[in-house]
């Protein structure tokens, strides 16, 4: 990306402050001027003095020249003062509304990706974020530098040698000689810092991320007494960054030796020829002040070149970044017209083969019809596609190719976000957001009263316990149990009350008294609505109304429970082995004699 791309793709940003770009540019204007003041009160006070001087004048005489020349530097410094206040607070003001838009625009963007977006190598959770903070902040030292930095100092320049050009040409000239040199080193200082400051940075985060893992996984690393190996993981982090940091003060205390070196070059040029104009009375003695003030007006911000140009780069490389952030369109996702009311939810799934963006081919040519107002399980081994199966129903991804119908309509003319508003979603591991007990449950719906989401928390036997924590509804959710943060989930379900609902797991997590109870307040929610539920415990989907068995990736049995259990295939497999691994013959064997007990002590 071009620097020119860059102010192109941040002007609709700056926009909308233009006013205040217009007030920072006269005030930069205003500033430069009244930065030349010094060398002309100079001047006028050195020419002043020796006339006086050749006149013998007293002491007395001299003093409305020290008032005028008091007073033109106090007022200037007055006007110095405000300018620069306003020049800085706009410059800010400009910066941080911008930042502001760049973030959010890039939020907004992310928050309508399909999820494949999220899946992709450079978007991960760290990644994604890194390139978003990355971006706005390398852009917004743009924008700072070129209000705060680059405007202001190099519009002082340049009025600076028009003044000195103007007052005298060899002079200029002298001036104007010594610069290339100045911008030489600038160039070759920035060309062999450049990327170093990222480097710094890279190994700076890199420091800091690791010593977040050490206090992490501090349980393990005790556990497996592996301090030493730790603390020399975090020594080589700490040696390389030292060595950075070393090499660039070396390199930039060189520089700036060699940058003040011809400076001062350039100002002895400027007393010698100065000096010798003077001799020559060709102008005054204040003029040899008079220019070397302007010659430090000029040289002031080629000091700073090489950081502006580090940071112009930084912008190029981290701004391309961001702005294909903001661009990935094709990663938008996809909708359709159909506003669903009433949904039916019959899901007729046809030849249906899924590919991840991974590469990994999930689904191959599968079928299943989903009915309306009855449950459904999909029962398989691990990874043979279930949950994909679920994430194509709530349109997460589309698929290659096959048919989607919901109530006889494809699935893609549905408007995505209205469809979504009619199901409910519990996972396996559910996501509890920072904040309250009461907003995770309202997260089902936004403006639930207190009374509801309590009635919801009841439903999913949660609400008993809330009421223990000493501050109830009002306590952190992140601190709850994994349970316990399952049954917030399904309390947002039954808060939401959608007509479909899908149950990937949904009492993977919970105690077997907590299944048990979930098991009984989800067979309520169950009524009239369509079910589909993915579970690899037995007593979940034995009574579902359809079971449609998976194996690495394809639709391999389905029907009722009993049927499936005559046909012994693989779901009598999987029924078999879950049955041994619960040492179910022990288990009936100690039902049975505790029954035999009840009886005779009935007897
Ligand atoms: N986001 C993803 N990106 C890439 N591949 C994925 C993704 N999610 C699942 N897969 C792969 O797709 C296949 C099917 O996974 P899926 O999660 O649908 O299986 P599952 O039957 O639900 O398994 P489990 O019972 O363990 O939850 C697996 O090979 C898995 O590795």
């Amino acid at each position: 990306m071009s620097l020119w791309q860059i102010i192109q793709r941040l002007f609709p940003y700056v926009r909308p402050y233009r006013g205040l770009v217009i007030a920072t540019l006269l005030l930069t204007l205003v500033g430069s001027l009244a930065a030349q003041v010094n060398p002309f009160v100079l001047r006028y006070t050195v020419d002043t003095v020796q006339s006086l001087l050749n006149r013998n004048a007293s002491l007395a005489a001299g003093m409305p020249m020290l008032a005028v020349v008091s007073a033109l530097l106090l007022g200037k410094e007055i006007v110095n003062t405000f300018i620069q206040f306003g020049q800085k607070f706009f410059g800010e003001k400009i910066r941080i509304n911008v930042a502001t838009a760049l973030h959010q625009q890039a939020v907004h963007q992310v928050l309508s990706y399909q999820l494949g977006f999220y899946a992709d190598t450079g978007n991960q959770t760290g990644k994604l974020q890194t390139r978003i903070d990355r971006g706005v902040e390398s852009l917004m030292k743009l924008v700072q530098n070129f209000f705060i930095d680059i405007l202001p100092l190099f519009a002082n320049a340049v009025v600076a040698l028009v003044i000195m050009f103007s007052a005298n040409v060899y002079v200029g000239l002298v001036a104007v000689a010594v610069l290339p040199a100045y911008f030489w080193l600038s160039y070759r200082q920035a060309d062999r810092l450049n990327g170093t400051r990222r480097a710094l940075r890279g190994l700076r985060e890199a420091r800091s991320q690791g010593l977040v893992n050490v206090i992490d996984s501090a349980v393990v690393i005790k556990s497996f007494v592996r301090e030493d190996y730790e603390e020399q993981k975090q020594a080589a982090l700490q040696h390389n960054l030292q060595e950075t940091q070393l090499q660039t003060r070396k390199l930039n205390f060189l520089y700036d030796g060699l940058k003040t070196f011809v400076e001062q070059i350039g100002v002895v040029l400027i007393i010698i020829l100065t000096a010798y104009l003077v001799l020559d009375r060709q102008i005054s003695i204040g003029a040899i002040m008079f220019h070397i003030l302007l010659f430090n007006n000029v040289s002031a911000p080629i000091r700073q070149l090489h950081r502006i140009y580090d940071e112009m780069n930084d912008a190029l490389t981290y701004s391309e970044g961001f702005f294909d952030i903001l661009d990935a369109r094709e990663a938008q996702e996809p909708t359709g017209p159909l506003q669903p009311q009433h949904l039916q939810g019959t899901f007729d799934i046809c030849n249906v083969d899924f590919t991840y963006p991974s590469g990994t081919q999930a689904l191959h040519d599968v079928c299943l019809t989903i009915e309306a107002g009855k449950t459904t399980a999909l029962v398989g081994l691990s990874g043979a596609g279930k949950s994909t199966i679920i994430n194509l129903l709530c349109k997460f991804y589309q698929p290659d190719s096959g048919r989607l119908l919901l109530d006889g309509k494809p699935l893609a003319d549905y408007d995505t976000h209205a469809l979504r508003q009619q199901i409910g979603l519990v996972l396996q591991k559910n996501h509890i957001f920072k904040g309250t007990i009461e907003e995770n449950i309202r997260y089902g719906v936004m403006d639930a009263t207190l009374e509801q989401i309590q009635a919801a928390a009841k439903q999913a036997y949660l609400h008993e316990q809330i009421m223990q924590l000493p501050k109830g509804y009002q306590s952190d959710a992140q601190q709850l149990s994994g349970g316990q943060q399952q049954r917030i989930a399904i309390a947002r379900l039954f808060l939401k009350n959608p007509p479909i609902i899908f149950l990937d797991e949904p009492t993977a997590s919970l105690d077997a008294i907590a299944t048990e109870q979930i098991k009984n307040s989800l067979d309520a929610i169950k009524q009239g609505r369509t079910v589909v539920i993915i579970s690899h415990s037995l007593a979940q989907i034995v009574d579902a109304d359809c079971i449609y068995v998976m194996k690495q990736g394809r639709m391999v049995e389905s029907g009722t429970h009993e049927q499936l259990y005559d046909l012994r295939g693989t779901y009598r497999e999987i029924f078999d082995a879950s049955a041994r691994s619960l040492n179910i013959e022990k288990l009936a064997k100690v039902l049975v004699d505790d029954g035999d007990e009840v009886e005779d002590t009935a007897a």
